[in-house]
């Protein structure tokens, strides 16, 4: 793309032609096939793709040619490695309109989260750039001038495997550790988005990594079987639902691969009645409805004290109330479509089986039609605060993954901590309140791998992120996700002679 069909790029208009795998540092047709798939804009559900899946051919190419890259890349220094993510880095920043808008158009998602995604992406591989050149070993001495040292090597060829619902990010969060460790990926993304991560590939290779380092292959299922049973593939990190995380763990068991598992939540989000109201408020439509409330980490499970429950709950409705949803490419709305028809129709469907359990529909949770004719066949709804709820009821017990917050009361910290951490999942969780002491007890008690202070759904990088219970293991961000993508040798280094015991 050129910054020029960019800025002439609107809703209703962007379709992709050419080929959407990415091999050997170029864009190819796949070798083989296991299947067609189309790709969608959820602003009008127009086809923008229709591609083919890659078959088990195709998928050992792209592996032969991760590995003749790992060759290379893995005898470059930390800094070596360093300059090519930074050039990457400033590559992925000077476009970032063009790579948010076609996010924007692929995900529905609004432009303007669209370019805060692309934010964290490039901050990714500029910090795992800084730690490129900083990895280094331990020396330990030993008796009689004898002494050991570690080195930090990679893993090799790793596979990651994305979600639909931050495409790019995905692919720069889970690439940009890999290659600062001098691995090589092979990436899938999302059927449903395949579009961004050759963005992300071109860039890589523009930037000066060895063609083949970075690759892409599409599919759904059976493509990201081929990939995860491969012998040749030394680690797989995945993101995406439980179901799929665990067939993924089947099939590392079996090949011994070490795996990466960032999976789905529902969070609890926990308002005591000595917090700043405003900022409850806005952090609990933070917790909510970024990506039309497409996000794992949300804290859907909105706990509030009794004392302030009638206060918030009317400003949460008025503020949700506000959102200005419709065409994703325009500057001032904040919620777009959902993904696609099906999923549309389940958080439909979650809404219909809560108010048959009780709950009460203070706002929202119904189709929108946008005035605009060319949005009328769009996935769009109006975001939904559920207020009456049990613990006990489905809209709290499951991930919804839609823009639907249920509103629960509380009385006790006792209480709420109980009630929080009673779910098999510990992706994420928040806590507001003024008290200090009270807030560091509370994320101290949270089964959550994840917890935010007085505020929600902020993602600096350099922050670990990942889950506890059956939201996952592993972790992306941060300085320990260095560990999750290299190995440790330790070397014996004896300086006398040998004392044999023969
Ligand atoms: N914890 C996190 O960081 C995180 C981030 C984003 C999304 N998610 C979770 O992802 C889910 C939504 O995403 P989704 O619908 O794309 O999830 P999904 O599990 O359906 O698919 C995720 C990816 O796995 C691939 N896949 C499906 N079956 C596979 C198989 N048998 N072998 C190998 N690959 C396979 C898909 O093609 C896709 O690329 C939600 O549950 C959400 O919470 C988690
Ligand atoms: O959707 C969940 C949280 C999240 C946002 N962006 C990313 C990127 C990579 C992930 O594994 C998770 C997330």
């Amino acid at each position: 793309l050129q910054p020029s069909s960019v800025a002439a790029m609107s809703t209703g208009t962007f379709v992709v032609s050419q080929p959407l795998n990415y091999r050997g540092g170029a864009r190819v047709e796949p070798a083989d096939a296991s299947g067609t798939e189309k790709a969608f804009e959820p602003a009008t559900g127009r086809v923008i793709a229709t591609f083919t899946c890659s078959g088990e051919k195709e998928v050992n190419l792209a592996v032969q040619n991760a590995k003749a890259a790992f060759k290379i890349w893995s005898q470059k220094s930390g800094m070596e490695r360093c300059r090519i993510l930074l050039e990457a880095a400033r590559i992925i920043r000077e476009r970032e309109d063009e790579i948010a808008t076609v996010e924007c158009i692929n995900n529905g998602k609004s432009i303007f989260e669209a370019r805060l995604d692309i934010d964290t992406s490039w901050q990714c591989l500029e910090y795992y750039a800084g730690l490129a050149a900083s990895m280094a070993g331990e020396h330990i001495q030993l008796p009689g001038g004898s002494f050991g040292y570690t080195r930090r090597e990679p893993l090799g060829v790793c596979v990651g495997i994305g979600a639909w619902n931050y495409p790019f990010q995905i692919a720069s969060w889970k690439s940009a550790p890999a290659l600062a460790c001098g691995n090589a990926m092979v990436f899938k993304p999302s059927p449903f988005t395949p579009v961004s991560a050759l963005l992300l590939a071109e860039i890589y290779t523009e930037a000066g990594v060895p063609p083949g380092l970075f690759n892409v292959v599409q599919g759904g299922a059976a493509t990201g079987q081929f990939l995860c049973q491969h012998h040749d593939v030394a680690k797989v990190s995945f993101t995406g639902s439980v179901p799929t995380g665990m067939k993924i763990m089947e099939m590392s068991a079996k090949g011994i691969k070490p795996v990466t598992l960032e999976l789905g939540g529902k969070s609890p989000l926990i308002i005591f009645s000595d917090c700043d109201m405003n900022n409850a408020v806005k952090g609990a439509l933070m917790a909510n409805f970024l990506t039309q409330g497409q996000v794992c980490c949300n804290g859907t499970r909105v706990f509030v004290q009794k004392e302030i429950l009638d206060k918030f709950t009317e400003e949460v409705v008025k503020q949700t109330q506000r959102i200005k949803i419709g065409d994703p490419l325009l500057e001032d709305t904040r919620m777009g479509p959902l993904i696609n028809r099906p999923h549309l129709e389940r958080v439909l469907g979650f809404v219909k089986v809560a108010k048959e359990q009780g709950a009460k529909v203070l706002c929202g949770g119904d189709i929108y039609v946008p005035e605009d004719p060319k949005l009328k066949d769009g996935y769009y709804m109006r975001p939904c605060v559920l207020t009456n709820c049990r613990d006990d009821m489905t809209c709290v017990k499951e991930e919804i993954f839609g823009p639907v917050m249920s509103i629960l009361s509380f009385d006790t910290e006792a209480e709420v901590l109980e009630r929080a951490n009673d779910t098999t999942f510990g992706l994420a969780a928040g806590v507001f309140t003024r008290d200090i002491q009270r807030a560091h007890r509370v994320v101290a008690e949270l089964q959550a791998g994840t917890c935010f202070i007085n505020n929600y759904n902020v993602s600096p990088v350099e922050l670990p992120f990942g889950g506890y219970k059956k939201s996952g293991f592993g972790r992306e961000n941060g300085r320990v996700t260095i560990e999750y993508y290299s190995q440790l040798k330790t070397v014996c280094v004896e300086m006398g002679d040998v004392e044999s015991a023969f």
